[in-house]
């Protein structure tokens, strides 16, 4: 399956998928139903308030300023004083109960995203940068919520204005009232034909966002690296390319979002000079008194300064809906790793059988092809083979990290697609090649996903450590269990890394442990009292060690040899040193 986010290309299916992401940003924003109807009353008490101004402006100037009847134009001033002290109330209202939507959403939008990445699989990782995902956490969600708070009653404010205005303008003069909307007609036209180009070049904007930020995620990973080979200038200077790039397609966008307002003023001073134009013919012919020009030319105004508010909004709005795409294309992604009803008929007495296992990574080669062996219970089994011939991919199908191209593995007899993740981490202790580390303590480390011993006390814990034999590892720490552990920090070894992630693995008592280059950065001491707590776990437990050192993998009772596609159980220890020296079967 592929999760490369940015290969998605906006084809149908994706449409689809989109949709449905839609559907869950309503579902964000359900909640705040009440909020939402309060804010648009208010909006639209705000617009109807500021629609009546000109009608009552239009009205006194013909009936108490020609007549001079200055009570009644006092009189009439003050009302609108208090309409407008009034739609002051209402629209400072809608702003802050807007402001609440937005943060809310933002709130939610970023859990729903984070969520959804602790749902998916290693694949995914594998095919995404972290620094483009944290920047569609950060500042992609940051766009939505911009649109919400600023951006969506204003929109709706200002289409209730226009509709309000120009039904006046139609209902006081029909042919003078669709002149005077016509230029109207062309910056909507032009909206249609530019949106998709404003919103793509929004698009390539974000996308640019996200690719700086997993460049620096990617120097600040590395920084050791870039100090030890002094490839500062190096990073510099790919930095400023992407941040050149950066600013390229930010200037683009800037542009594609200033266009519409220069369009959107030119057709608002074409209605003002088509109704100048007209209104003084209509006033010479005496069909329109002054005051009524006077509100119709406010109208006018009510009608086009909303639309020049909307060019600003409309660029806002394709911003966020190109921040909505790519959150969209993150929370629509599914997990191909699901627990599934277990239907196979296969079975086997053995903890762990792989049939006719094959399996390649997305847009790569196959690395085992229709492989078969089975572990049994309480045995402990080596596996080895040269550098990239398989044995880490073939650990992480036993721990259902990706799951078999074809072919099926069981566990216990049973598919392990039908165990929950619960389920199967229970039965399978799985210590990686690089161990990472959370920051906290040696005991969060080691607590960590551990359910059983959560709430024990340090000195109960202490037992159990002693108890699994694992007391002469946790004496390498100077403050036992309360040593400080930082994740990217030194101040622990990468030798008592790989100690802590032995314990954290054996504590968990599981049937299957494996052991994945897990001893490497230990030393010879350290490594046998490793070898003698393997030796004492329990006698059920199976073991999977892969190594390339011989010394330990001499102990195993079975010994398979990876390679190009294929597992060959070596007859000996003496078998497996010919097969990695010639890197093929023996016959
Ligand atoms: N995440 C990945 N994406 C694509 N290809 C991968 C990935 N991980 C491993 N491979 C490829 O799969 C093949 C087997 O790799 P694997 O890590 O299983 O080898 P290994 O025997 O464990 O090697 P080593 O002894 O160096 O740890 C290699 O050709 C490698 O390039």
């Amino acid at each position: 399956m592929n999760y490369d986010l940015n290969q998605f290309t906006g084809q149908k299916a994706e449409k689809n998928a989109t949709y449905k992401a839609l559907q869950k940003l309503l579902a964000l924003i359900k909640d705040d139903h009440r909020t939402l109807t309060l804010a648009f009353i208010a909006v639209l008490v705000n617009s109807g308030l500021t629609l009546l101004g000109p009608t009552i402006i239009g009205y006194t100037i013909d009936n108490y300023v020609v007549t001079k009847q200055f009570d009644s134009v006092l009189r009439n001033a003050s009302l609108l004083l208090g309409m407008y002290v009034v739609a002051l109330g209402t629209g400072y209202t809608q702003t802050r109960l807007m402001g609440g939507v937005g943060q809310r959403t933002l709130f939610k939008l970023r859990n729903a995203v984070f969520t959804k990445l602790q749902e998916l699989p290693v694949a995914f990782f594998n095919q995404n940068k972290a620094g483009d995902l944290i920047s569609r956490v950060n500042n992609d969600t940051d766009k939505l919520n911009l649109f919400f708070a600023q951006s969506l009653m204003q929109f709706i404010g200002s289409i209730a204005m226009m509709i309000g205005s120009a039904l006046f303008l139609l209902f006081v003069d029909l042919p003078l009232g669709a002149a005077a909307l016509a230029p109207a007609l062309l910056a909507w036209l032009f909206t249609l034909a530019t949106s998709a180009w404003v919103k793509q070049k929004n698009a390539i904007n974000l996308k640019s966002v996200g690719g700086m930020s997993a460049e620096i995620q990617e120097s600040l990973n590395n920084f050791k690296v870039i100090v030890a080979f002094n490839r500062r200038d190096y990073f510099r200077k790919r930095f400023a390319e992407v941040n050149q790039q950066n600013y390229q397609t930010a200037v683009k966008a800037g542009l594609a979002n200033n266009i519409f307002m220069p369009v959107y003023s030119f057709s608002a001073q074409l209605g003002q000079l088509i109704v100048l134009s007209f209104g003084i013919y209509l006033i010479a012919t005496n069909r329109f008194s002054i005051g009524l020009l006077i509100s119709f030319l406010s109208y006018v105004n009510n009608f086009y300064n909303p639309l020049r508010q909307l060019a600003t909004l409309w660029s806002g709005f394709q911003v966020a809906l190109a921040g909505w795409d790519r959150i969209s294309q993150l929370l629509s992604l599914q997990t191909n790793l699901q627990t599934i009803h277990d239907t196979s008929n296969k079975t086997s007495s053995a903890l762990l059988a792989f049939q006719n296992v094959s399996f390649g990574y997305p847009n790569g080669r196959e690395v085992l092809h229709t492989i078969s062996f089975e572990l049994e219970r309480g045995k402990t089994y080596a596996l080895v083979g040269p550098t990239g011939g398989g044995k880490t991919t073939t650990a992480s199908l036993i721990a259902r990290l990706y799951d078999p191209t074809s072919g099926v593995v069981l566990l216990d007899g049973r598919d392990i697609r039908s165990y929950t993740p619960q389920e199967r981490t229970q039965k399978i202790g799985f210590i990686l090649q690089e161990p990472f580390l959370f920051t906290g303590t040696v005991r969060d480390n080691l607590l960590y996903g551990n359910e059983q011993y959560q709430h024990y006390s340090n000195e109960q814990l202490a037992t159990v450590i002693r108890d699994a034999n694992l007391k002469g590892l946790l004496e390498r720490f100077d403050d036992g269990l309360d040593t400080k552990v930082q994740a990217s920090g030194e101040a622990v070894s990468l030798g008592q890394k790989q100690l802590i992630a032995f314990m954290r693995a054996v504590l968990r008592n599981p049937d299957l442990l494996i052991l994945d280059e897990a001893t490497a950065n230990i030393d010879t001491v350290t490594e046998q009292l490793l070898g003698e707590i393997l030796t004492n776990l329990p006698e059920r437990t199976t073991r999977i060690v892969i190594a390339h050192r011989l010394n330990t993998i001499e102990s195993a009772d079975e010994i398979f040899f990876i390679n190009t596609g294929e597992v060959t159980r070596a007859g000996s220890l003496q078998d497996a040193v010919e097969m990695l020296l010639h890197g093929k079967r023996i016959s």
